[in-house]
């Protein structure tokens, strides 16, 4: 395993960027500044960098707003876990580096305006990362809906479910979030996985540990 290390820097999209790419509508409306982080602090923006890079390894991140996107994404950036994270009001960006190549995680907000845009962003990735709210019994069908749209779009892009939140006394276990989600219409053309995990609980004996997600992220991108 190569260097895993990550710095943080506070960037302002400049505008302009998300209106000159060709072929493509506006995407939603962003509230900078945004906080990115990376090992390898540039000037350019992250989000032009997914959409123009195709030598990047990238991680599209997807979830309801509150299912702990914010916070994976912390974790695996910062090795650390956080108690505490603001709504994404557009999306969220981290770079790390792994055995020698650049991993683009892209966060886009779960609120329901902007799940509008999720899968604009679907042929660029390499592996959709999909984090629920375990403890969500409510709102698990507008889950399982988001996520077959998603999968619909795309047959063959490999899927990471986070079950995330295992650390809650209701948390559903992912048997039965396989089940909720109807995890069982997958068909065999994608490589696919569902881990409990805790972002906040970083030690919790019965999830998975967020290295152990980030590991197998660096797995899948080395296939590429
Ligand atoms: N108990 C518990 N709380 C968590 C966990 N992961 C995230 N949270 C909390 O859940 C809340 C929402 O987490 P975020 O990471 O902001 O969720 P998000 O998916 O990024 O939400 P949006 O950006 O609004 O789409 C925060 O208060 C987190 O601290 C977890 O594993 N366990
Ligand atoms: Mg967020």
């Amino acid at each position: 395993m190569g260097h895993h290390g990550a710095t943080s820097f506070a960037c302002a999209w400049p505008r302009q960027h998300l209106f000159e790419l060709p072929g493509r509508t506006p995407p939603f409306p962003f509230q900078g500044p945004c906080i990115s982080h990376s090992a390898a602090p540039t000037n350019s923006s992250p989000l032009l960098s997914w959409q123009l890079d195709f030598s990047m390894r990238q991680v599209l991140v997807l979830g309801l707003e509150g299912a702990g996107k914010s916070s994976v994404l912390h974790y695996i950036s910062s090795e650390a876990a956080k108690d505490r994270t603001a709504p994404t009001q557009g999306f969220n960006s981290v770079q790390v580096y792994a055995d020698g190549f650049q991993i683009d995680l892209l966060e886009l907000g779960g609120s329901q305006n902007l799940r509008f845009y999720w899968n604009q962003y679907l042929s660029q990735a390499h592996v959709l990362v999909f984090v629920v709210d375990s403890a969500d019994g409510p709102r698990l069908p507008t889950a399982r809906q988001e996520l077959q749209w998603l999968l619909a779009e795309d047959p063959r892009l490999p899927l990471v479910v986070l079950a995330n939140k295992q650390d809650k006394s209701d948390a559903l276990s992912v048997a039965e979030l396989h089940r909720e989600l109807a995890l069982h219409t997958l068909n065999g053309q994608r490589e696919f996985f569902l881990l409990p995990t805790s972002a906040t609980h970083a030690a919790l004996a019965t999830a998975t540990s967020i290295r152990r997600v980030k590991s197998l992220l660096v797995e899948l991108l080395s296939q590429l």
